[in-house]
């Protein structure tokens, strides 16, 4: 039985760095959310090995894939000798800031755990995949969070409206560790409100939402790439309710009210070399995030 995933992509609605950690890592806190953007990805088994295909963007298609080394994290942590063969459709702009490679992990351990029969709970998985990235947990629950830690530790919150979404990516990538790295406190903006953002959720408050985006990483990345903030200009200009960088960057989303106006919204925004993507926050009720058929 072979079986088709969708793994979402996600942005940042608020994102607060606490300080440093004895690991190395940020202790951070965060409101992430799931948006429609999505990946494309095929499981088949096959019998022994791990075998992935890549379309589009020149990323690896070997163990440094995400997606090999969670079929591989399972495989050794269940000590299963059954093989997958995979392929990756992908759609999510990589090394954006939209967790497109957690997502990919995350998507693989779901499907792979529902194909090879082990059994695994959401839980379960969520702790084996932390050990590939700090966004895989998110990925793996996916709706509205409240993120801490490194950005493991994640528990549900109120699913927000619907909005329209629009992403600028520019024609640059940005690591998560450089912007980390480079973070200073002295240059960020105010700590975000999580639990003012939260209460705006709650009352499917479009523009109380919008107030309260806040990313204390923006500052760092736009000394390192000041086109950032041009992005965030343009996009409020073309009509965008509220803007902000996701995640380490550097995509800036733009949020409108609803689909058809990020469409109006894309339209009217006066594109250089970004890459531009109409999308929209993903809820689906009780359902899974990650659909596998
Ligand atoms: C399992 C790994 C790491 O050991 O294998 P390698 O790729 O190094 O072999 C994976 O890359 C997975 O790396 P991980 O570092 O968790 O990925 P991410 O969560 O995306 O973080 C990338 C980098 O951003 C910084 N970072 C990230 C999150 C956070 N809360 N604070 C941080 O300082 C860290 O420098 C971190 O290394
Ligand atoms: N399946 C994958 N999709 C995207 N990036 C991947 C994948 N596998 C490994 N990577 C690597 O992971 C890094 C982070 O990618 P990504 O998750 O897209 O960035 P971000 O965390 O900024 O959203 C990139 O440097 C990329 O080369």
């Amino acid at each position: 039985m072979s079986i088709k995933a969708r793994a979402r992509a996600k942005i940042n609605l608020t994102l607060e760095v606490l300080g440093k950690r004895p690991d190395g890592y940020h202790e951070v806190e965060m409101v992430m959310q799931s948006i429609e953007l999505h990946d494309y990805l095929e499981f088949s088994p096959t019998p022994g090995k791990i075998t992935l295909t890549v379309e589009g963007d020149g990323l690896p298609a070997g163990a440094q894939n995400l997606v090999y080394r969670a079929a591989d994290l399972l495989r050794g942590h269940r000590g299963i000798r059954q093989g997958a063969s995979i392929h990756l459709k992908k759609y999510i702009p990589v090394a954006a800031g939209l967790a497109g490679g957690s997502a990919d992990a995350a998507a693989t351990l779901i499907a792979l755990n529902k194909m090879w029969g082990t059994g695994l709970s959401l839980l379960d998985l969520m702790k084996l995949g932390e050990r590939l990235g700090s966004d895989i947990p998110f990925c793996l629950l996916g709706g509205t969070a409240l993120a801490r830690g490194r950005g493991e530790r994640v528990e549900r919150l109120p699913a927000c409206p619907g909005l329209g979404v629009v992403l600028v990516k520019p024609p640059f990538g940005l690591s998560t560790a450089h912007v980390y790295q480079s973070y200073k406190r002295e240059v960020s903006v105010d700590k975000p409100d999580h639990r003012g953002m939260i209460n705006a959720i709650e009352k499917n408050d479009a523009r109380a939402i919008c107030s309260h985006l806040v990313n204390m990483l923006e500052p760092v990345a736009i000394q390192l790439q000041p086109a950032i903030s041009v992005i965030k200009a343009k996009l409020l200009q073309a009509g965008a309710l509220g803007v902000l960088m996701s995640g380490s960057g550097p995509t800036v989303f733009g949020l409108t009210p609803d689909l058809d106006t990020a469409h109006a919204v894309a339209a009217r925004y006066n594109r250089r070399d970004e890459q531009v993507i109409v999308t929209n926050i993903l809820n689906t009720g009780n359902k899974a995030y990650i659909s596998c058929d």
